[in-house]
């Protein structure tokens, strides 16, 4: 019996519902076992995050040969990645050890506005890591940081910032809709298809967390064997499902619900 893996690249979020935390509950769920190399530890909770404390590029590179060398991965994910630093160990890793499937979220700033990638950093995502990509999950702030474009009115400008965003290198792009004024419209585009996927807006508050939960339950559907459209749709019922029964817990925007699409079926 082979069993899924993905290896989620990703800091970690004490408050339970974003990064690593959120990465692991996601694949649990969708049946793959998860490892980690973390980037950064965070004092973060649904108001924010207090500190952040990056864990050295020499140790992030010892958690990736420890599980690669080891254990492997079918799929790698990265979520938040600190600096220019741990992109390039990050970018090494892919190369030695060939990994052929990797899933970039680019983590450029909390919801609550915290830097957890630095300026360097965002130069070093797009000129190492996006060539090395599969499927990249950028939400709207990020692709308007990435191609200096204006906000997206219509779904019209969607499509187009996916395209743009495609010329920077990764196989696919799924520019995720979340910021977006109407319907939650993702957009995937890989080089010559272009589909939306579009579920009706919730009015939320518990959405801590939606992109690195929709990103990982892509990683695992692939490293699960399905072909990334697929992989996409399953990922967009599993965080809709997740966001429709959002917990209430803190005191400000609460996680989403991990286990509320296996409930559901
Ligand atoms: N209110 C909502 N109703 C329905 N779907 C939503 C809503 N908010 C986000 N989504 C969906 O959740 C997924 C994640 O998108 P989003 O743009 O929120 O990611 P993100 O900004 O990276 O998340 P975060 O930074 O909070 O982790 C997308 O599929 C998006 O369409
Ligand atoms: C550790 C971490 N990664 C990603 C995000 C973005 O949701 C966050 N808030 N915290």
């Amino acid at each position: 019996m082979t069993i899924p893996k993905i290896l989620s690249v990703a800091g970690s979020d004490s408050g339970g519902g974003a990064g690593i935390q959120a990465d692991i509950k996601t694949s649990q769920e969708l049946g793959v076992f998860s490892t980690t190399a973390i980037t950064a530890l965070t004092a973060q909770n649904t108001m924010g995050v207090q500190e952040v404390f990056p864990v050295s590029t020499e140790f992030l590179k010892a958690q990736l040969e420890a599980v690669l060398s080891d254990i492997g991965t079918d799929v790698l994910k990265t979520g938040m990645l600190v600096s220019e630093g741990h992109i390039q160990v990050v970018c090494d890793a892919i190369d030695t050890y060939s990994i052929k499937r990797v899933v970039v979220d680019p983590v450029i700033a909390s919801t609550s506005g915290s830097d957890l990638l630095n300026e360097a950093g965002v130069k070093a995502l797009k000129e190492m890591l996006l060539p090395r990509t599969t499927i990249f999950t950028p939400n709207i702030p990020e692709a308007l940081r990435l191609t200096e474009t204006h906000e997206p009115v219509t779904v019209a400008d969607l499509k187009k910032l996916a395209v743009q965003l495609y010329q920077f290198g990764p196989t696919i792009v799924v520019l995720k809709g979340g910021h977006f004024n109407g319907d939650a419209v993702d957009v995937f585009y890989d080089g010559s298809r272009l589909e939306l996927l579009t579920e009706e807006r919730m009015q939320r508050t518990n959405t801590h967390g939606t992109g690195c939960t929709f990103a990982s339950a892509i990683a695992a559907e692939l490293a699960k064997g399905s072909i990334p459209f697929e992989a996409v749709k399953l990922a967009k019922a599993f965080i809709t499902e997740a966001i429709r029964y959002g917990l209430p817990i803190g005191k400000g925007n609460g996680p989403t619900n991990h286990a509320a699409y296996k409930q559901s079926r």
